[in-house]
Protein backbone atom coordinates (compact mmCIF):
# COMPACT_ATOMS: atom_id res chain seq x y z
CA UNK A 1 0.00 0.00 0.00
CA UNK A 2 1.09 3.42 -1.10
CA UNK A 3 1.40 6.26 1.79
CA UNK A 4 -0.40 9.36 2.33
CA UNK A 5 3.43 10.93 3.01
CA UNK A 6 5.58 9.97 0.41
CA UNK A 7 4.38 13.75 -1.29
CA UNK A 8 6.11 14.09 -4.72
CA UNK A 9 5.04 10.59 -5.53
CA UNK A 10 7.12 8.22 -7.79
CA UNK A 11 5.34 7.47 -11.21
CA UNK A 12 2.85 5.14 -11.31
CA UNK A 13 2.94 4.28 -14.98
CA UNK A 14 -1.00 4.55 -14.93
CA UNK A 15 -2.35 6.58 -17.84
CA UNK A 16 -5.37 8.47 -17.47
CA UNK A 17 -6.94 10.45 -20.29
CA UNK A 18 -9.69 12.72 -18.49
CA UNK A 19 -13.05 13.72 -20.42
CA UNK A 20 -14.36 17.68 -19.27
CA UNK A 21 -12.80 20.45 -17.88
CA UNK A 22 -15.18 21.33 -15.10
CA UNK A 23 -14.04 21.34 -11.27
CA UNK A 24 -13.91 17.52 -11.15
CA UNK A 25 -11.98 17.06 -14.27
CA UNK A 26 -9.44 19.64 -13.26
CA UNK A 27 -9.02 18.61 -9.76
CA UNK A 28 -8.87 14.85 -11.05
CA UNK A 29 -6.11 16.40 -13.62
CA UNK A 30 -4.35 18.32 -10.41
CA UNK A 31 -3.96 15.62 -8.04
CA UNK A 32 -3.79 12.82 -10.76
CA UNK A 33 -0.28 14.51 -11.57
CA UNK A 34 0.54 14.89 -8.19
CA UNK A 35 0.27 11.09 -7.08
CA UNK A 36 2.03 10.31 -10.19
CA UNK A 37 -0.17 9.13 -13.15
CA UNK A 38 0.06 10.60 -16.76
CA UNK A 39 -3.04 12.52 -17.52
CA UNK A 40 -4.48 13.81 -21.01
CA UNK A 41 -7.74 16.30 -20.85
CA UNK A 42 -10.47 16.50 -23.75
CA UNK A 43 -12.77 18.78 -23.29
CA UNK A 44 -15.88 19.84 -25.90
CA UNK A 45 -15.45 23.55 -25.87
CA UNK A 46 -13.04 25.94 -28.01
CA UNK A 47 -11.79 26.94 -24.58
CA UNK A 48 -11.85 27.36 -20.76
CA UNK A 49 -15.88 28.68 -19.37
CA UNK A 50 -16.03 30.74 -16.75
CA UNK A 51 -19.84 30.82 -16.90
CA UNK A 52 -21.54 31.05 -13.85
CA UNK A 53 -22.02 33.18 -11.07
CA UNK A 54 -22.13 31.58 -6.92
CA UNK A 55 -21.92 28.25 -5.30
CA UNK A 56 -21.13 26.65 -1.67
CA UNK A 57 -17.36 25.25 -1.49
CA UNK A 58 -16.93 22.80 1.16
CA UNK A 59 -14.24 22.55 3.62
CA UNK A 60 -13.09 18.86 2.13
CA UNK A 61 -12.95 20.21 -1.68
CA UNK A 62 -10.40 22.55 0.04
CA UNK A 63 -8.29 20.53 1.93
CA UNK A 64 -5.71 19.29 -1.18
CA UNK A 65 -4.63 22.98 -1.32
CA UNK A 66 -2.45 22.19 1.30
CA UNK A 67 -0.56 20.42 -1.16
CA UNK A 68 -0.65 23.33 -3.78
CA UNK A 69 0.58 26.54 -2.23
CA UNK A 70 0.04 28.84 -5.37
CA UNK A 71 -3.72 27.30 -5.01
CA UNK A 72 -3.93 27.90 -1.15
CA UNK A 73 -2.72 31.25 -1.34
CA UNK A 74 -5.33 32.17 -4.22
CA UNK A 75 -8.14 30.80 -2.73
CA UNK A 76 -7.54 32.83 0.14
CA UNK A 77 -7.41 35.90 -1.67
CA UNK A 78 -10.57 35.26 -4.14
CA UNK A 79 -12.75 34.17 -0.67
CA UNK A 80 -14.74 36.00 1.32
CA UNK A 81 -13.35 37.84 4.53
CA UNK A 82 -15.30 39.25 7.74
CA UNK A 83 -18.49 37.56 5.76
CA UNK A 84 -22.13 38.34 6.97
CA UNK A 85 -25.65 36.79 6.56
CA UNK A 86 -29.15 38.23 7.46
CA UNK A 87 -32.40 36.94 6.06
CA UNK A 88 -35.47 38.77 5.22
CA UNK A 89 -38.85 37.66 4.60
CA UNK A 90 -39.67 37.78 0.92
CA UNK A 91 -41.81 41.20 1.04
CA UNK A 92 -38.69 42.97 2.73
CA UNK A 93 -39.42 42.45 6.84
CA UNK A 94 -35.89 42.19 7.75
CA UNK A 95 -35.79 38.65 10.20
CA UNK A 96 -32.39 38.57 11.36
CA UNK A 97 -30.13 41.27 11.25
CA UNK A 98 -26.56 40.96 9.78
CA UNK A 99 -24.25 39.08 11.78
CA UNK A 100 -20.64 37.61 11.31
CA UNK A 101 -20.67 34.44 10.16
CA UNK A 102 -17.68 33.46 12.64
CA UNK A 103 -19.92 34.77 15.05
CA UNK A 104 -22.63 32.40 14.38
CA UNK A 105 -19.69 29.42 13.99
CA UNK A 106 -18.50 30.39 17.51
CA UNK A 107 -22.19 30.55 18.29
CA UNK A 108 -23.12 26.89 17.63
CA UNK A 109 -19.77 25.60 19.20
CA UNK A 110 -17.63 25.68 16.20
CA UNK A 111 -14.28 26.79 15.02
CA UNK A 112 -14.48 30.36 14.07
CA UNK A 113 -11.47 30.49 11.52
CA UNK A 114 -12.40 26.97 9.84
CA UNK A 115 -16.12 27.35 8.59
CA UNK A 116 -17.71 24.24 7.23
CA UNK A 117 -17.34 25.75 3.45
CA UNK A 118 -17.79 29.35 1.81
CA UNK A 119 -19.91 30.78 -0.90
CA UNK A 120 -17.83 31.26 -3.86
CA UNK A 121 -17.47 32.83 -7.42
CA UNK A 122 -16.99 30.17 -9.86
CA UNK A 123 -15.57 32.21 -12.77
CA UNK A 124 -12.49 33.15 -9.67
CA UNK A 125 -12.34 29.67 -8.40
CA UNK A 126 -12.41 27.95 -12.04
CA UNK A 127 -9.64 30.24 -12.96
CA UNK A 128 -7.98 29.60 -10.01
CA UNK A 129 -8.12 26.14 -10.72
CA UNK A 130 -6.87 26.38 -14.42
CA UNK A 131 -3.82 28.17 -13.64
CA UNK A 132 -2.81 25.06 -11.53
CA UNK A 133 -3.40 22.66 -14.68
CA UNK A 134 -1.04 25.09 -16.60
CA UNK A 135 1.64 25.21 -13.85
CA UNK A 136 1.94 21.90 -14.24
CA UNK A 137 2.07 21.94 -17.79
CA UNK A 138 -1.18 19.39 -18.20
CA UNK A 139 -2.29 19.59 -21.85
CA UNK A 140 -6.11 20.52 -22.93
CA UNK A 141 -7.30 19.28 -25.79
CA UNK A 142 -10.22 21.60 -26.95
CA UNK A 143 -13.17 21.14 -29.46
CA UNK A 144 -13.01 17.54 -28.37
CA UNK A 145 -16.43 16.24 -27.87
CA UNK A 146 -16.60 12.63 -26.66
CA UNK A 147 -19.50 11.14 -28.58
CA UNK A 148 -18.93 7.13 -27.33
CA UNK A 149 -16.71 5.58 -24.52
CA UNK A 150 -15.52 1.69 -24.49
CA UNK A 151 -12.93 -0.88 -22.29
CA UNK A 152 -11.60 -3.55 -23.77
CA UNK A 153 -11.13 -6.04 -20.84
CA UNK A 154 -8.68 -8.23 -22.44
CA UNK A 155 -6.01 -5.53 -22.77
CA UNK A 156 -7.16 -3.45 -19.96
CA UNK A 157 -7.62 -0.60 -21.19
CA UNK A 158 -10.53 2.14 -21.84
CA UNK A 159 -11.58 4.50 -24.80
CA UNK A 160 -13.38 7.30 -26.16
CA UNK A 161 -14.04 7.88 -29.54
CA UNK A 162 -14.79 12.34 -30.46
CA UNK A 163 -17.33 13.49 -32.96
CA UNK A 164 -14.79 13.57 -35.64
CA UNK A 165 -14.13 10.03 -35.23
CA UNK A 166 -10.57 10.43 -33.17
CA UNK A 167 -9.80 7.23 -30.68
CA UNK A 168 -8.02 8.00 -27.50
CA UNK A 169 -7.25 5.08 -25.76
CA UNK A 170 -5.83 5.22 -21.62
CA UNK A 171 -5.55 2.44 -18.65
CA UNK A 172 -8.27 4.80 -17.06
CA UNK A 173 -11.01 7.27 -18.46
CA UNK A 174 -12.17 9.17 -16.02
CA UNK A 175 -16.05 10.61 -17.57
CA UNK A 176 -15.83 14.01 -15.98
CA UNK A 177 -18.38 15.14 -18.42
CA UNK A 178 -21.38 16.21 -16.17
CA UNK A 179 -25.08 15.26 -16.23
CA UNK A 180 -25.95 13.53 -19.01
CA UNK A 181 -22.69 12.11 -19.25
CA UNK A 182 -21.59 9.98 -22.57
CA UNK A 183 -20.57 7.30 -20.37
CA UNK A 184 -23.59 6.22 -19.28
CA UNK A 185 -24.35 3.48 -22.11
CA UNK A 186 -21.21 1.57 -21.23
CA UNK A 187 -21.11 2.55 -17.05
CA UNK A 188 -24.99 1.43 -16.23
CA UNK A 189 -27.60 2.78 -17.76
CA UNK A 190 -29.29 6.22 -18.36
CA UNK A 191 -30.54 8.03 -14.95
CA UNK A 192 -34.27 9.51 -16.04
CA UNK A 193 -34.22 13.42 -15.15
CA UNK A 194 -37.49 14.61 -14.26
CA UNK A 195 -38.68 18.20 -13.18
CA UNK A 196 -38.68 19.18 -9.80
CA UNK A 197 -41.28 22.23 -11.07
CA UNK A 198 -39.02 24.82 -9.48
CA UNK A 199 -36.05 26.65 -11.53
CA UNK A 200 -33.56 29.74 -10.15
CA UNK A 201 -33.17 32.97 -12.14
CA UNK A 202 -29.84 33.93 -11.54
CA UNK A 203 -27.34 37.15 -12.34
CA UNK A 204 -23.70 37.57 -11.05
CA UNK A 205 -22.36 41.45 -13.30
CA UNK A 206 -20.23 43.86 -11.52
CA UNK A 207 -21.37 45.63 -9.00
CA UNK A 208 -20.95 48.90 -10.70
CA UNK A 209 -24.31 48.15 -12.32
CA UNK A 210 -25.71 49.45 -8.82
CA UNK A 211 -24.90 52.63 -9.56
CA UNK A 212 -27.96 53.07 -11.71
CA UNK A 213 -30.32 53.17 -8.56
CA UNK A 214 -28.95 54.99 -5.50
CA UNK A 215 -31.45 53.19 -3.44
CA UNK A 216 -30.74 49.17 -4.62
CA UNK A 217 -27.04 50.28 -3.80
CA UNK A 218 -27.31 51.37 -0.63
CA UNK A 219 -29.29 48.92 0.05
CA UNK A 220 -27.50 46.16 -0.77
CA UNK A 221 -23.97 47.58 0.35
CA UNK A 222 -21.44 46.13 2.02
CA UNK A 223 -21.19 46.22 5.80
CA UNK A 224 -19.14 48.82 7.05
CA UNK A 225 -18.33 50.09 3.73
CA UNK A 226 -15.78 46.82 3.57
CA UNK A 227 -17.28 43.11 4.55
CA UNK A 228 -19.51 40.99 2.16
CA UNK A 229 -22.76 39.68 3.14
CA UNK A 230 -25.14 37.29 1.85
CA UNK A 231 -28.79 38.27 2.17
CA UNK A 232 -30.90 34.97 2.50
CA UNK A 233 -35.04 35.98 1.37
CA UNK A 234 -37.72 33.60 2.12
CA UNK A 235 -41.32 33.21 1.23
CA UNK A 236 -44.21 30.90 0.65
CA UNK A 237 -42.70 28.21 -1.83
CA UNK A 238 -39.72 30.56 -2.80
CA UNK A 239 -36.40 31.91 -1.74
CA UNK A 240 -33.93 34.05 -3.10
CA UNK A 241 -30.04 34.75 -2.07
CA UNK A 242 -27.78 37.99 -2.71
CA UNK A 243 -24.46 38.54 -2.23
CA UNK A 244 -22.67 42.01 -2.36
CA UNK A 245 -18.60 41.47 -2.67
CA UNK A 246 -16.62 44.61 -2.94
CA UNK A 247 -16.41 43.34 -6.97
CA UNK A 248 -19.21 41.64 -7.61
CA UNK A 249 -23.25 41.55 -7.05
CA UNK A 250 -24.78 37.76 -7.33
CA UNK A 251 -28.57 37.29 -6.71
CA UNK A 252 -30.46 33.87 -7.03
CA UNK A 253 -34.38 33.35 -7.04
CA UNK A 254 -36.04 30.02 -6.70
CA UNK A 255 -39.28 30.32 -8.61
CA UNK A 256 -41.96 28.05 -10.20
CA UNK A 257 -41.47 27.19 -13.81
CA UNK A 258 -42.04 29.78 -16.33
CA UNK A 259 -41.49 27.63 -19.82
CA UNK A 260 -38.30 29.15 -20.27
CA UNK A 261 -35.68 27.55 -18.37
CA UNK A 262 -33.45 24.73 -19.50
CA UNK A 263 -30.30 23.04 -17.29
CA UNK A 264 -27.77 25.14 -18.89
CA UNK A 265 -25.77 27.51 -17.71
CA UNK A 266 -25.87 29.80 -20.58
CA UNK A 267 -29.48 30.21 -20.94
CA UNK A 268 -30.02 33.76 -20.23
CA UNK A 269 -33.59 35.58 -20.40
CA UNK A 270 -34.42 38.97 -19.93
CA UNK A 271 -35.19 41.14 -16.70
CA UNK A 272 -38.34 41.76 -18.13
CA UNK A 273 -39.48 38.34 -18.44
CA UNK A 274 -38.12 37.82 -14.79
CA UNK A 275 -40.25 41.34 -13.31
CA UNK A 276 -43.31 39.49 -15.39
CA UNK A 277 -43.27 36.50 -13.65
CA UNK A 278 -41.49 36.92 -10.17
CA UNK A 279 -44.97 38.23 -8.11
CA UNK A 280 -46.46 34.82 -9.26
CA UNK A 281 -45.94 34.27 -5.39
CA UNK A 282 -48.51 32.21 -3.14
CA UNK A 283 -50.01 34.19 -0.55
CA UNK A 284 -50.54 37.94 -0.57
CA UNK A 285 -47.47 39.40 -0.32
CA UNK A 286 -45.39 40.29 -3.24
CA UNK A 287 -41.22 40.55 -3.78
CA UNK A 288 -39.79 43.33 -1.91
CA UNK A 289 -39.72 46.45 -4.49
CA UNK A 290 -36.04 46.76 -3.86
CA UNK A 291 -35.47 43.14 -5.07
CA UNK A 292 -37.55 43.96 -8.11
CA UNK A 293 -35.18 47.03 -8.22
CA UNK A 294 -31.93 44.75 -7.97
CA UNK A 295 -33.74 42.84 -11.09
CA UNK A 296 -33.91 46.03 -12.99
CA UNK A 297 -30.28 46.82 -12.40
CA UNK A 298 -29.03 43.12 -13.95
CA UNK A 299 -27.36 44.08 -17.37
CA UNK A 300 -28.78 42.35 -20.36
CA UNK A 301 -27.75 38.88 -20.98
CA UNK A 302 -26.56 37.94 -17.35
CA UNK A 303 -30.25 36.64 -16.36
CA UNK A 304 -29.75 32.40 -16.21
CA UNK A 305 -33.25 30.68 -15.97
CA UNK A 306 -31.63 27.54 -14.74
CA UNK A 307 -34.08 23.75 -14.66
CA UNK A 308 -33.78 22.06 -11.04
CA UNK A 309 -34.04 18.49 -12.70
CA UNK A 310 -33.70 15.55 -10.28
CA UNK A 311 -32.15 12.63 -10.81
CA UNK A 312 -32.16 9.21 -8.85
CA UNK A 313 -28.58 8.09 -7.59
CA UNK A 314 -26.95 5.23 -8.96
CA UNK A 315 -24.36 3.00 -8.04
CA UNK A 316 -22.99 2.00 -11.22
CA UNK A 317 -20.39 4.57 -11.82
CA UNK A 318 -17.86 2.40 -13.25
CA UNK A 319 -17.83 0.14 -16.73
CA UNK A 320 -17.63 -3.80 -15.97
CA UNK A 321 -13.79 -4.00 -16.22
CA UNK A 322 -12.84 -1.05 -14.10
CA UNK A 323 -11.39 1.03 -16.79
CA UNK A 324 -13.91 4.03 -17.57
CA UNK A 325 -14.94 5.81 -14.18
CA UNK A 326 -17.48 8.42 -13.88
CA UNK A 327 -16.68 11.16 -11.22
CA UNK A 328 -18.61 14.37 -10.27
CA UNK A 329 -21.75 15.30 -11.99
CA UNK A 330 -21.48 12.37 -14.29
CA UNK A 331 -22.14 10.13 -11.84
CA UNK A 332 -24.41 11.92 -9.22
CA UNK A 333 -26.29 15.44 -9.83
CA UNK A 334 -27.54 17.66 -7.25
CA UNK A 335 -29.49 20.71 -6.69
CA UNK A 336 -27.35 23.99 -6.73
CA UNK A 337 -29.36 23.80 -3.37
CA UNK A 338 -27.82 20.97 -1.86
CA UNK A 339 -24.72 22.83 -1.24
CA UNK A 340 -22.50 19.62 -2.44
CA UNK A 341 -22.27 19.64 -6.14
CA UNK A 342 -18.87 21.21 -6.71
CA UNK A 343 -17.56 19.74 -2.90
CA UNK A 344 -18.46 15.98 -3.81
CA UNK A 345 -17.24 16.26 -7.93
CA UNK A 346 -13.74 17.55 -5.96
CA UNK A 347 -14.06 14.81 -3.36
CA UNK A 348 -14.52 12.27 -5.99
CA UNK A 349 -11.51 13.57 -7.88
CA UNK A 350 -8.91 13.02 -4.56
CA UNK A 351 -10.15 9.80 -3.73
CA UNK A 352 -9.94 8.08 -7.16
CA UNK A 353 -6.57 9.52 -7.63
CA UNK A 354 -5.50 8.33 -4.07
CA UNK A 355 -7.17 4.58 -4.72
CA UNK A 356 -5.40 4.72 -8.15
CA UNK A 357 -1.69 5.35 -6.39
CA UNK A 358 -2.59 2.58 -3.56
CA UNK A 359 -3.38 0.09 -5.83
CA UNK A 360 -0.85 1.07 -9.13
CA UNK A 361 -0.83 0.06 -12.07
CA UNK A 362 -1.29 -3.56 -11.69
CA UNK A 363 -4.60 -3.03 -9.78
CA UNK A 364 -6.03 -0.12 -11.55
CA UNK A 365 -9.89 -2.46 -11.62
CA UNK A 366 -9.51 -3.06 -8.15
CA UNK A 367 -8.80 0.56 -7.48
CA UNK A 368 -11.78 2.14 -9.35
CA UNK A 369 -14.00 -0.39 -7.28
CA UNK A 370 -12.55 0.35 -3.61
CA UNK A 371 -13.15 4.31 -4.81
CA UNK A 372 -16.67 3.59 -5.59
CA UNK A 373 -17.32 1.78 -2.26
CA UNK A 374 -15.80 4.85 -0.21
CA UNK A 375 -18.01 7.46 -2.17
CA UNK A 376 -21.34 5.81 -3.46
CA UNK A 377 -23.42 5.99 0.22
CA UNK A 378 -21.82 9.34 1.02
CA UNK A 379 -23.22 10.69 -2.12
CA UNK A 380 -26.35 9.42 -1.97
CA UNK A 381 -26.98 10.86 1.43
CA UNK A 382 -25.65 13.92 0.23
CA UNK A 383 -28.17 13.69 -2.49
CA UNK A 384 -31.00 13.30 -0.56
CA UNK A 385 -29.88 16.03 2.16
CA UNK A 386 -30.19 18.22 -0.91
CA UNK A 387 -33.79 17.74 -1.54
CA UNK A 388 -34.61 18.19 2.58
CA UNK A 389 -32.63 21.31 2.22
CA UNK A 390 -34.72 22.49 -0.79
CA UNK A 391 -37.87 21.48 0.63
CA UNK A 392 -36.80 23.36 4.46
CA UNK A 393 -36.13 26.68 2.40
CA UNK A 394 -38.89 26.34 0.40
CA UNK A 395 -41.24 26.24 3.16
CA UNK A 396 -40.17 28.23 5.75
CA UNK A 397 -41.44 28.46 9.57
CA UNK A 398 -40.84 31.80 10.90
CA UNK A 399 -41.26 31.09 14.49
CA UNK A 400 -38.55 28.73 14.40
CA UNK A 401 -36.47 30.72 12.69
CA UNK A 402 -36.82 33.44 14.93
CA UNK A 403 -35.38 30.71 17.77
CA UNK A 404 -32.46 29.57 15.73
CA UNK A 405 -31.48 30.92 12.07
CA UNK A 406 -29.84 27.60 11.41
CA UNK A 407 -33.43 27.21 10.23
CA UNK A 408 -33.42 29.46 7.78
CA UNK A 409 -30.37 28.00 6.10
CA UNK A 410 -29.22 24.72 4.45
CA UNK A 411 -28.03 22.37 6.66
CA UNK A 412 -24.53 21.45 6.55
CA UNK A 413 -24.05 18.48 8.42
CA UNK A 414 -20.69 17.43 10.78
CA UNK A 415 -20.82 14.22 8.38
CA UNK A 416 -20.46 16.58 5.61
CA UNK A 417 -17.93 19.41 6.51
CA UNK A 418 -15.69 17.08 8.59
CA UNK A 419 -14.37 14.43 5.54
CA UNK A 420 -11.14 14.12 4.38
CA UNK A 421 -11.03 12.29 0.78
CA UNK A 422 -7.71 11.53 0.94
CA UNK A 423 -6.87 10.66 4.50
CA UNK A 424 -9.91 8.24 4.49
CA UNK A 425 -8.67 6.92 1.23
CA UNK A 426 -5.03 5.88 2.74
CA UNK A 427 -6.70 5.07 5.94
CA UNK A 428 -9.33 2.30 4.76
CA UNK A 429 -8.44 1.25 1.21
CA UNK A 430 -6.65 -2.16 2.37
CA UNK A 431 -9.95 -2.52 4.43
CA UNK A 432 -12.21 -1.92 1.44
CA UNK A 433 -10.48 -4.47 -0.71
CA UNK A 434 -10.83 -6.95 2.20
CA UNK A 435 -14.79 -6.85 2.12
CA UNK A 436 -14.56 -7.07 -1.61
CA UNK A 437 -12.52 -10.11 -1.66
CA UNK A 438 -15.08 -11.59 0.82
CA UNK A 439 -17.88 -10.73 -0.82
CA UNK A 440 -19.52 -8.94 1.51
CA UNK A 441 -21.98 -6.51 -0.37
CA UNK A 442 -21.17 -2.54 -0.31
CA UNK A 443 -24.56 -1.90 1.93
CA UNK A 444 -23.66 -4.40 4.68
CA UNK A 445 -19.62 -3.26 4.49
CA UNK A 446 -19.47 -1.96 7.88
CA UNK A 447 -15.36 -2.09 7.72
CA UNK A 448 -14.46 1.08 7.94
CA UNK A 449 -15.86 4.48 9.53
CA UNK A 450 -18.73 5.77 7.45
CA UNK A 451 -18.45 9.47 5.58
CA UNK A 452 -22.28 9.53 5.73
CA UNK A 453 -24.86 9.86 8.40
CA UNK A 454 -23.62 7.66 11.42
CA UNK A 455 -26.20 4.78 11.72
CA UNK A 456 -27.37 5.20 8.02
CA UNK A 457 -27.81 2.01 6.27
CA UNK A 458 -28.54 2.10 2.41
CA UNK A 459 -31.46 1.20 0.71
CA UNK A 460 -32.28 1.77 -2.71
CA UNK A 461 -34.53 5.28 -3.04
CA UNK A 462 -35.71 6.84 -6.03
CA UNK A 463 -37.22 11.21 -6.17
CA UNK A 464 -40.99 9.16 -6.58
CA UNK A 465 -41.10 8.94 -2.68
CA UNK A 466 -39.36 12.18 -2.00
CA UNK A 467 -41.72 14.30 -4.21
CA UNK A 468 -44.33 12.43 -2.67
CA UNK A 469 -43.35 13.52 0.66
CA UNK A 470 -42.83 17.51 -0.65
CA UNK A 471 -46.23 17.44 -2.10
CA UNK A 472 -48.05 16.23 0.61
CA UNK A 473 -45.88 18.31 3.32
CA UNK A 474 -44.26 15.60 4.70
CA UNK A 475 -40.57 16.31 5.85
CA UNK A 476 -38.26 14.27 3.06
CA UNK A 477 -37.51 11.19 4.77
CA UNK A 478 -33.88 10.47 4.96
CA UNK A 479 -33.75 7.24 6.50
CA UNK A 480 -32.06 6.03 9.88
CA UNK A 481 -29.16 7.80 11.18
CA UNK A 482 -27.70 10.70 12.87
CA UNK A 483 -28.22 13.41 10.13
CA UNK A 484 -27.70 16.36 12.43
C1 LIG B 1 -20.04 26.74 -17.35
C2 LIG B 1 -20.53 26.24 -16.03
C3 LIG B 1 -21.01 27.17 -15.06
C4 LIG B 1 -21.48 26.72 -13.83
N1 LIG B 1 -21.91 27.63 -12.91
C5 LIG B 1 -22.37 27.22 -11.71
C6 LIG B 1 -22.83 28.13 -10.73
O1 LIG B 1 -22.80 29.34 -10.92
N2 LIG B 1 -23.33 27.65 -9.55
C7 LIG B 1 -23.38 26.31 -9.30
O2 LIG B 1 -23.86 25.91 -8.22
N3 LIG B 1 -22.93 25.42 -10.21
C8 LIG B 1 -22.43 25.83 -11.40
N4 LIG B 1 -21.99 24.92 -12.32
C9 LIG B 1 -22.11 23.49 -12.01
C10 LIG B 1 -21.06 23.03 -11.07
O3 LIG B 1 -19.82 23.61 -11.38
C11 LIG B 1 -21.01 21.51 -11.14
O4 LIG B 1 -22.29 21.03 -10.81
C12 LIG B 1 -20.04 20.88 -10.19
O5 LIG B 1 -18.88 21.65 -10.02
C13 LIG B 1 -19.61 19.50 -10.69
O6 LIG B 1 -18.75 19.69 -11.76
P1 LIG B 1 -18.39 18.63 -12.88
O7 LIG B 1 -16.97 18.89 -13.24
O8 LIG B 1 -18.75 17.25 -12.45
O9 LIG B 1 -19.36 18.97 -14.08
P2 LIG B 1 -19.41 20.27 -15.00
O10 LIG B 1 -19.02 21.47 -14.25
O11 LIG B 1 -20.74 20.25 -15.66
O12 LIG B 1 -18.27 20.02 -16.11
C14 LIG B 1 -18.42 19.10 -17.17
C15 LIG B 1 -17.41 19.45 -18.26
O13 LIG B 1 -17.43 18.43 -19.25
C16 LIG B 1 -17.53 19.01 -20.54
N5 LIG B 1 -18.23 18.04 -21.41
C17 LIG B 1 -19.53 17.67 -21.33
N6 LIG B 1 -19.81 16.74 -22.25
C18 LIG B 1 -18.66 16.51 -22.93
C19 LIG B 1 -18.33 15.65 -24.01
N7 LIG B 1 -19.26 14.85 -24.56
N8 LIG B 1 -17.06 15.65 -24.45
C20 LIG B 1 -16.11 16.47 -23.88
N9 LIG B 1 -16.39 17.30 -22.86
C21 LIG B 1 -17.65 17.33 -22.38
C22 LIG B 1 -18.32 20.29 -20.30
O14 LIG B 1 -18.16 21.22 -21.34
C23 LIG B 1 -17.73 20.75 -18.97
O15 LIG B 1 -16.54 21.48 -19.17
C24 LIG B 1 -21.51 25.32 -13.56
C25 LIG B 1 -21.03 24.40 -14.51
C26 LIG B 1 -20.53 24.86 -15.73
C27 LIG B 1 -20.01 23.84 -16.75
Amino acid sequence: MGSISTDPYPKTGIDILIVGTGLAGLTAAIECTRKGHSVRLLERNADINTAGDMYFMGLPATRFFKHWPEMAAEYSTISLHNAHIATFKHSGEQIIPPLKVAERLRAQGLDPNTPPGAFQIRPLVYRMFVRQVERLGISIEFNRRVVDYFEDEETGKGSVVTEDGQRYEADVVIAADGVGSKSQKLVGGEVRARGSGRAMWRAAFPIEHLDKNPEVKEFFKLVNGTDPIVRTWLGPMTYAMTLTREDVMVWLLNHEVTGTEAESWHNTISSSEVLADMDKVRGPAKWAPVFKELVKCTPPNTIVNFALLWRDPQPSWASPGGRVIQIGDAAHSYLPSSGNGATQAIEDAVSLASCLQIGGREDVAQSVRAHIRMRFVRNACAQKLGFANAARLQDTNWEKVKLDPRVAAPAHPKWVWSHDPEAYAYENYDKVVESMRKGVPFEEDDSIPPNYPKGYKYEPWSMDKIVDDMNNGRPVDLGPGDWA
